[in-house]
């Protein structure tokens, strides 16, 4: 009861430390998360301290179980020794490529999860899963691969805090960006214009402003930035392309 009691404090501190809002119009930020994906793996826990350090705004964890996707990454073992490490701060938004998103949800909230991200494709009772997401107190993420439609997404938008578009097969890092997910972006923008929407997969420089004109906000990016000599150049150059393109929205509206 203890802990409970204590977990729960923990991860509603971090909620209040959240990158993303709950309140109105256009109240969305610009936020970069380094995608640890294509770092050394053996040094996961400095390569997040060294994103941290370089001005990352969240870190975007990858947990892949070879059965949703074809690729095995990590799981909650994993993320409880990140968050010693880290310290209660950053913000740590799951990506969960898992076939069985209701399985980890409170081993993640144990953890350290700030935000749980599921893949709409994985459950057949989105509904009940992001309740119990909300239960365990951590923030929503509902996720869509590139064949799913945004139209799909759109009956939850109102229920989570952040909708994620890939822009690659969910899987692998490294891979080329799909820009004809631009349009699922500016619709739900259209649509939705609180919302959080991140994009993921192929994301730097040379593609962030289709992104950012589209309507993103939250940017994941692994080998831009991690493969990058100067990561900290890259994480400032992608949060001012989005910033710029969010104050132009709001002068146009
Ligand atoms: O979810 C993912 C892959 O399934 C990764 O977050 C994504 O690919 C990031 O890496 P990169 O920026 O190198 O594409
Ligand atoms: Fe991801």
């Amino acid at each position: 009861m203890l802990r409970a009691g204590r977990l729960l404090a923990v991860s509603l501190s971090r909620l209040h430390a959240s990158p993303t809002n709950s309140s109105h119009s256009m109240a969305y930020s610009a936020k970069i998360g380094p995608s640890i994906l294509s770092s050394d793996l053996s040094c996961l826990g400095s390569e997040c301290v060294r994103m941290m350090e370089c001005g990352a705004d969240y870190l975007h964890l990858d947990v892949m179980d070879g059965h949703f996707v074809p690729n095995i990454t990590f799981g909650h073992p994993m993320v409880e020794c990140l968050r010693k490490t880290v310290g209660q701060d950053p913000f740590f938004d799951m990506h969960m490529m898992v076939s069985r998103p209701e399985q980890w949800v409170k081993p993640m909230a144990a953890a350290g999860a700030s935000q749980y991200t599921f893949h709409l494709e994985a459950t057949t009772n989105p509904g009940n899963l992001i309740k119990e997401i909300r239960e365990s107190a951590m923030k929503v993420g509902l996720a869509i691969k590139p064949g799913t439609t945004v139209e799909e997404l759109a009956p939850w938008a109102n229920q989570i805090d952040m909708a994620l578009i890939m822009t690659v097969e969910p899987g692998f890092g490294g891979q080329k960006f799909m820009e004809d997910m631009m349009p699922k972006v500016s619709w739900l923008r259209s649509q939705f214009p609180s919302l959080d929407i991140e994009v993921d997969g192929g994301v730097g420089p040379d593609t962030i402003h289709k992104c950012a004109e589209a309507g993103a906000n939250m940017i994941v990016s692994g080998s831009a930035v991690i493969g990058s000599e100067d990561p900290r150049s890259v994480i400032k150059m992608l949060r001012d392309a989005v910033a710029e393109a969010i104050q132009k929205r709001s002068l146009d509206r």
